[in-house]
């Protein structure tokens, strides 16, 4: 087990190259399962979501070759093996191979999805859109059962805008006979970016992006060769960062129109943004203002980056208030905060930040989850002192060559090995 080491008080200064969206990754891996030949994913982020989908797709016969960013899958030799443990509890986006085998194979075993634990995430409108397309689906000891003799297109209205129903609808759909809609579907451009590899690999689909995908089934999909967008997320929190602690900073690789409600909102605090087709630039700013955020579907602002912007908050003069709409009990970062000395309270659903009352001062902190590590990070640079982190592999699931990026511009930060009495400390945790 290792932890992060931050020395904080280090401003960050020149450019940082934004890797492929994990979001997309981890359903773009599982979508190649529907091709009878060979796709190739260019832009691949080096993360370990998506080390062990590629270890999932081998688990069930199929073939993968990792070269640079580019990861090759071959389908040819596939099968329906059950997946009930093991590595699928290991991050969310499994849930993406119940969609995938069984637009493939018309069955499927897989047990429940892992990934951050930020309350409850149920998959029931993954669920009705399988059982919508003509599939049986039970769920037996904590895996879910998935088959059909057939699957037809259907009219599918989801009751909660959801990312992962949207693709794992879209991905078991996309074979199926006749039309399926999707009404009230997501509309994240990693919607987009799966939908635009399906549409390489022969499948018809219109609308994504909108909140109506129509999709006409095809009967076979053949490889092709994608390559994934910029990772918004992980530039969001670069950007965050900056606005913490930058004197100029240029994000490279991004696209800027999927951080408009960031880069509102940073504009807002007083932060100076520029931007042009694929770069963002930051530049050094005065005092932070406090801002009040909700998070919400996209185009609003996203829930992942909620946890990295309340720890800029803290930085900011007088009260902000924090909401999520998406997550109600996505602030287990909050405590950590705390023992850095922020002064935050929970209430309800959203977060009260007194900004700019203390300095955070370097603390031991523990990251539950990928984001919270992000925000623990950008805590960690802003700290007085030394801020050590554990739980960071929840960090290394979405977060590529992190500690390298951040040396790039500046900052101090390393990895260490835990001695045998930290180890016990986290799993007393
Ligand atoms: C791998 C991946 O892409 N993860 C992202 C995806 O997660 P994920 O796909 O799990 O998130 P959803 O968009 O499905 O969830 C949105 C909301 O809908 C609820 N819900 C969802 C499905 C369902 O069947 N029933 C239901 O009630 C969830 O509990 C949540 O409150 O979108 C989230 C919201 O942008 C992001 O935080 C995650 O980073
Ligand atoms: C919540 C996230 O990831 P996942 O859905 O994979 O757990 C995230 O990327 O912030």
């Amino acid at each position: 087990m290792e932890k992060l080491l931050i020395e904080g008080g280090y401003p960050l200064e020149g450019r940082v190259n934004i890797g492929g969206a994990k979001n997309s990754a981890v359903a773009l891996i599982p979508a190649a399962i529907l091709a009878d030949s060979e796709v190739t994913i260019d832009n691949l982020p080096q993360i370990s979501d998506v080390q062990l989908l590629s270890e999932l797709l081998e688990e069930i016969g199929g073939k993968t070759a990792l070269n640079g960013d580019s990861l090759t899958v071959y389908p040819e030799n596939m099968f329906a093996m059950p997946l009930p443990n093991g590595r699928v509890k290991k991050l969310r986006a499994s849930y993406y191979l119940m969609g995938a085998m069984l637009g493939k194979f018309k069955k499927a075993v897989i047990g429940l999805p892992g990934g951050c634990n930020l309350g409850p995430r149920p998959i029931d409108q993954h669920i009705k859109g399988f059982q919508a397309l003509g599939a049986k689906v039970t769920n037996e000891q904590g895996a879910i059962y998935l088959r059909a003799d057939e699957l037809r297109g259907a009219k599918i209205y989801l009751d909660v805008v959801s990312v992962g129903a949207t693709i794992n609808i879209m991905l078991a759909a996309v074979k199926a006979k006749g039309r399926t809609v999707i009404e009230n579907a997501a509309k994240e451009p990693e919607i987009i970016d799966v939908a635009t590899l399906l549409t390489s690999m022969g499948a018809q689909i219109k609308g994504a992006g909108t909140n109506e995908i129509r999709i006409d089934g095809v009967d076979s999909l053949h490889g092709c060769r994608h390559s994934i967008i910029p990772d918004r997320i992980e530039a969001g929190t670069y950007m965050i960062m900056a606005a913490a602690m930058g004197k100029q900073v240029l994000i490279d690789n991004v696209i800027p129109d999927h951080l408009e409600s960031l880069i509102a909102k940073l504009r807002e605090m007083g932060v100076h943004i520029e931007t042009n087709d694929d770069q963002i630039y930051i530049y050094q700013t005065g005092n932070l203002k406090g801002v009040d955020i909700k998070t919400l579907v996209y185009p609003g602002f996203p829930t992942d980056l909620q946890q990295p912007f309340t720890s800029l908050l803290t930085k900011a003069s007088c009260t902000s208030i924090v909401t999520d709409t998406i997550y109600n009990a996505r602030f287990k970062h909050i405590d950590e905060l705390r023992r850095m000395g922020a002064s935050v309270k929970v209430e309800g659903r959203s977060a009260i930040i007194n900004g700019g009352t203390t300095q955070l001062q370097g603390s031991k902190v523990r990251a539950s989850d990928l984001r919270a590590g992000a925000a623990l990070v950008v805590a960690g640079l802003m700290a007085e002192g030394i801020t050590e982190i554990s739980g960071i592999e929840h960090i290394d699931r979405g977060y590529e060559n992190l500690e390298e990026k951040l040396i790039g511009l500046g900052a101090k930060i390393w990895r260490e090995k835990m001695n045998a009495e930290e180890m016990k400390e986290v799993e007393n945790a």
